[in-house]
């Protein structure tokens, strides 16, 4: 079943976001992204997330503009690379992803990560407010942000962040920030929700999937989707489009979802942005993390991630 009107949450500043997006990070090809992203929007997806950090923006914005499907129909996210974070590279490194997407303006705007610490993150805030108000971001938000972040910034916001994009799916909850972006009406987009198919062949989804008759990766969007959340699930296979799709003529009940909510192991698939520590220290083989204060979050970084 394509995606609806009804298949849409709203956002705090009263537009709407599909609830399901098609997440274009680390597709094959560049030429592969225009293919897909064609391929997502012909089998109904109206919600397209990319980032700078992921070099296809051009690709994408290409993707958009063949599929013939008018603009105002069509959900673009793209986000800040980190180390464009400060006022005069937030307006530059938005200006370049909005030419290389050829379009007027983007859906969603968000921050990558925190990292940079808490007076350039402020910076980049207050440039994404400026290009909101000039109409060239609709709504704002940021992403692996955890408690601290999000207080941080809602303490400086002219504009509030109405989404937080994080990792989380069965085996990783993430309830302090959930429970903090609810009670403060931002919405939670969870990407690796499907755990990026590492627990394919976990015996309890399995089961699951099986009771409903649905893939494992169906019950996991459509776990997502029943919490609250909206999912973005990537694939490169054209053939999986319509069947991650295909998460609105079912629910999981009660007491399904509680047996799934019990998988969770805080098993973070993402390392990266220095926001987390490795149980163990760096360079163990692990993935189970635990997170960083700022101070340490400069050196996990370089450790990390570059
Ligand atoms: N803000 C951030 O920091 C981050 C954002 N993201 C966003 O979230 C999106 C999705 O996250 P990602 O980490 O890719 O993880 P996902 O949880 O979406 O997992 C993708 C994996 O699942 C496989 N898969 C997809 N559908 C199926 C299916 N129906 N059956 C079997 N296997 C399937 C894919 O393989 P195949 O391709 O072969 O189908 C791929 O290996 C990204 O593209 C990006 O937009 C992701 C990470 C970090
Ligand atoms: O968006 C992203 C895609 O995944 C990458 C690697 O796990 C992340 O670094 C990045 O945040």
């Amino acid at each position: 079943m394509a995606l609806n009107a009804s298949s849409a949450r709203a956002l705090s500043n009263g537009l709407r976001i599909p609830m399901v997006g098609y997440g274009v990070y680390e597709l094959p090809s560049n030429r592969q992204t225009t293919e897909m992203v064609k391929k997502a929007l012909e089998a109904g997806y109206r919600h397209i997330d990319t980032a700078a950090m992921y070099h296809n923006e051009t690709e994408t914005g290409l993707g958009i503009c063949e599929s013939g499907i008018p603009r105002e129909e069509i959900f673009v996210t793209t986000k800040l690379d980190d180390p464009d974070h400060g006022f005069d590279r937030t307006l530059k490194a938005f200006r370049s992803s909005l030419q290389k997407l050829g379009l007027d303006y983007v859906d969603l705007y968000l921050i990558h990560s925190p990292h940079g610490g808490a007076q350039l993150r402020t910076e980049s805030w207050r440039a994404m407010e400026q290009l909101h108000d000039e109409g060239l971001i609709k709504s704002l938000g940021v992403s692996n942000y955890g408690v601290h972040h999000l207080e941080e910034l809602l303490e400086v916001a002219r504009i509030k962040p109405v989404v937080n994009q994080i990792e989380i799916h069965p085996w990783l909850d993430q309830a302090r920030i959930v429970d903090f972006c609810q009670q403060h009406e931002i919405v939670v987009e969870a990407y690796s929700p499907l755990a990026r198919a590492e627990k394919a062949d976990d015996p309890t989804l399995k089961q699951v999937a099986t009771k409903y008759g649905k893939t494992w990766a169906q019950i996991l969007i459509r776990w997502s989707i029943q919490r609250g959340y909206v999912p973005l699930t990537k694939t490169a296979q054209a053939s999986r489009l319509p069947s991650n799709l295909d998460v609105f003529n079912f629910a999981i009940v009660k007491e399904d979802m509680e047996t799934l909510n019990a998988l969770n192991e805080d098993l973070h698939l993402g390392k990266y942005h220095g926001l987390l520590r490795p149980v163990g220290g760096a360079g163990s083989m692990t993935n189970k993390f635990v997170p960083l204060g700022d101070v340490a979050e400069q050196f996990h970084y370089d450790l990390l991630r570059y």
